[in-house]
């Protein structure tokens, strides 16, 4: 450059090569200038698409694509479905643990392939489901959709589920007091969040202690929340011909009219408050007085209305509990098993009330299936409520029952 100007100022230099020199200079100078400008442009673009996605995302647009997980990619996952992988067979099909390539465990649903709803329903539902959010909800992480494969993809909880603590003799004990009253409070929190706190109204239908799952710290979280939804089972009006549940944890409106709303659930919450506080499973349950065979609510009605209410507590928990905290959460259970669905609290009442020791708990009224069960036992009928299997609905069914055939009057 200083050789240019030089010759320049010199005027060694002819007209020519100037032009020739400065010309494709000045050219590629602004071809840079150019580039360095789309360049901007296009991260500027970038980043924008970035921040519009983040924002469809808060305001409530999540993409399928987003949720979708390819075969391949859950097949390397769970080592092609290998059997040490599988954590357990539901009413909807198999789980198995498996291990994303980024190193995020998750567990995996493979659906029995017998469901009738369509591919686009299923997407939609999922997108709904995923969109839940909550401590104390298993998180739906995506699903895989290809050929017949129909494959749910959640989070995995590392402490296996409540039933497999509370209704072993020896793994009972590791569940205090203090954790179980914690367990009872996470699962309020988890309904309380279905029911009213998001954006839907979710009724869950199958509470129960197989259904809350443990995670590393032993809070629970609610699992098989959007099961019913996943799987459209006629869902759209609160009252069904068809029946999916638990026998035992089903409420008497829904059992024997098909009525369901969320005041079921909220019977279904009371069962297994008191199955968590004596540890023992409401199916096989059955206390023997005289004449009269009592199941778990029953046996907690009797002991309740005799004034010794800690009767029922688990006996593997020593000393370390306070009485009054436990006779408060028998209290609140007797109220979500009472018979009329309208005595019953809703979740932000029991909220409450198993939170705060100053809120004054009304009496409670018999529970559902106590008359029931005495007409039941005079007519050899007592088998009825003890069955612990699980009704589905649907094409899936594995006991397609009626309200018929379970109307036991
Ligand atoms: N997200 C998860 N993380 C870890 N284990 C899980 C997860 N989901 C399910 N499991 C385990 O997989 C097994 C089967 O679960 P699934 O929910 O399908 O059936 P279930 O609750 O046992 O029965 P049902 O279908 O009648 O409700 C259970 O042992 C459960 O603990």
């Amino acid at each position: 450059m200083v050789i240019f100007c030089t010759s320049i100022g010199s005027g060694r230099l002819s007209r020519g090569t100037i032009v020739a020199i400065v010309v494709p200079t000045i050219v590629v100078v602004v071809i840079i200038i150019i580039l360095g400008l789309l360049a901007r442009r296009l991260s500027l673009l970038c980043w924008r698409k970035k921040y519009q996605e983040i924002d469809f995302d808060q305001s409530g647009i999540t993409t399928v694509h987003s949720l979708q997980f390819d075969f391949k990619t859950i097949e390397v996952a769970t080592d092609k479905f290998a059997r040490y992988n599988k954590l357990g067979q539901g009413g909807f099909g198999e789980v198995y643990k498996g291990t994303l390539t980024n190193g995020t465990e998750v567990a995996v649903k493979r659906l029995s392939k017998t469901s009738s709803q369509g591919a686009q329903e299923f997407k939609n539902e999922v997108v709904v489901v995923a969109k839940l959010q909550h401590r104390n909800l298993v998180r739906l992480l995506g699903f895989c959709l290809e050929g017949e494969e129909k494959i749910l993809v959640y989070e995995f909880v590392p402490n296996k589920s409540l039933d497999y603590f509370l209704f072993d003799p020896t793994k009972r004990g590791q569940l205090d007091w203090k954790q179980r009253y914690t367990i009872i409070g996470g699962i309020t929190r988890g309904i309380l969040y279905l029911h009213q706190d998001s954006r839907l109204t979710i009724i869950h239908r199958d509470l129960k202690a197989s259904n809350i799952l443990l995670d590393a710290d032993m809070n629970p979280k609610i699992a098989d929340f959007g099961m019913a939804r996943i799987f459209g089972m006629d869902q759209s009006g609160a009252n069904t011909s068809r029946i999916v549940g638990t026998y035992g944890y089903m409420s008497p409106e829904y059992m024997i009219h098909g009525q369901f709303s969320m005041k079921s659930d909220v019977y279904s919450f009371g069962v297994l408050v008191l199955e968590i506080i004596c540890g023992r499973k409401n199916s096989s349950f059955q206390q023997t007085s005289g004449t009269t065979v009592d199941n778990l609510v029953t046996y907690a009605w009797k002991v309740w209305t005799d004034g010794s209410p800690l009767d029922l507590l688990d006996p593997t928990i020593s000393d370390n509990y306070q009485s009054e905290e436990v006779t408060r959460c028998i209290h609140i259970a007797l109220l979500c098993v009472q018979e009329d669905p309208a005595d019953r609290p809703n979740l932000s009442t029991i909220m409450s009330m198993v939170t705060s020791n100053t809120f004054i708990l009304p009496v409670p009224q018999p529970p559902g299936f106590f008359l029931q069960n005495r007409r039941n036992q005079e007519r050899g009928l007592d088998g009825l409520e003890s069955s612990q299997s699980t009704i589905r609905s649907g094409s899936q069914s594995i006991n397609d029952v009626t309200i018929t055939d379970l109307d036991p009057r």
